[in-house]
């Protein structure tokens, strides 16, 4: 098993602290704008977290003080020559965004300044979002003649519901840290966002792995089928976890008073 900060990126830092894995999108000269390159790397980093056993939790955040991630790289945007082109990209960073959605373990957002299209769109893609009071988000791409690509429109429209999300794709408006607390678009807002996202990630990480894993799945599942379908989803997962050993370790440490001790089996 390779550690996690033993791999080299060009454009991403990944560090290992104990069961948490920091991803951080390191262009800052750029404002941390995925081009390619990064959004290569990205894929690669979520492999070698899904690969390494040792990880409970993830956070991703931005390098420097102004941004999470500017958006899509627009110099790159700008090359694009052809419908194929244009279609190949956003079905490449719409990949990225799904492998890290689908994750089995919890992912957190620490939302340190722009997430602007794309960069909204990777917020998107992670299970909670945790902004600081500086951070400004939104879909901006109207402005450049363009939709979000990366899964903006779907997921945005999913978390916020369709009339907000239009709103904002609309306009291309920034919201700050308040306004997207208010929306239901960030769960917290923090000063320090990337202690706050270790906070929430420590809490989560105390949890039954695999429950944790299939709760993310029920959602997921849910999210895009009837209610009917979805509740059937919610009680075959919750049968599959009756015959976990975490199960009856959760059960047992309740009963005799003591904390759990979960193995993720
Ligand atoms: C499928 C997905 C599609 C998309 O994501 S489309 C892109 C959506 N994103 C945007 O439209 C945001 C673009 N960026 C901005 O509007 C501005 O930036 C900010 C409002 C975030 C900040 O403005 P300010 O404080 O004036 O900084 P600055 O001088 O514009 O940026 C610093 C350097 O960062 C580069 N940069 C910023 N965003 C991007 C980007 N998305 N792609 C490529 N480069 C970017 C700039 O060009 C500049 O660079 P230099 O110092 O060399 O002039």
């Amino acid at each position: 098993m390779t550690m996690l900060d033993e791999i080299d990126f060009q454009h991403l830092q990944l560090d290992q602290h104990g069961p948490l894995a920091v991803l951080t999108v390191n262009r800052p000269g750029a404002l941390n704008a995925l081009n390619a390159d990064t959004l290569s790397e990205l894929s690669q980093a979520t492999e070698a977290v899904i690969e390494n056993p040792e990880i409970g939790a993830l956070i991703i955040t931005g390098g420097g003080d102004r941004a999470f991630v500017a958006g899509a790289d627009i110099s790159e945007l700008a090359q694009l020559g052809d419908v194929y082109a244009g279609r190949e990209l956003a079905l490449a960073g719409q990949d990225v965004m799904q492998t890290i959605a689908n994750l089995p373990i919890p992912v957190i957002a620490a939302v340190n300044g722009f997430a602007l299209g794309g960069g909204l769109e990777l917020a998107l893609a992670c299970d909670v979002r945790v902004a600081s009071p500086r951070a400004k988000l939104g879909l901006p791409e109207v402005t450049l003649g363009l939709i979000p690509g990366f899964g903006g429109t779907q997921r945005l429209a999913r978390l916020i519901g369709p009339g907000r999300a239009l709103d904002l794709m609309l306009t291309a408006r920034q919201v700050g840290a308040e306004e997207a607390l208010a929306l239901g678009l960030v769960n917290y807002v923090a000063d320090d966002p990337l202690q706050k996202a270790r906070e929430v990630a420590e809490q989560m990480v105390k949890n039954a792995p695999i429950a944790l894993s299939l709760v993310k799945e029920a959602v997921r599942r849910g999210m895009d089928t009837s209610l009917e379908a979805g509740l059937e989803v919610e009680a075959d997962l919750f049968g599959m976890l009756v015959a976990t050993q975490d199960f009856r370790e959760g059960t047992s440490a309740f009963l005799a008073k003591r904390r759990a001790e979960f193995k993720g089996e």
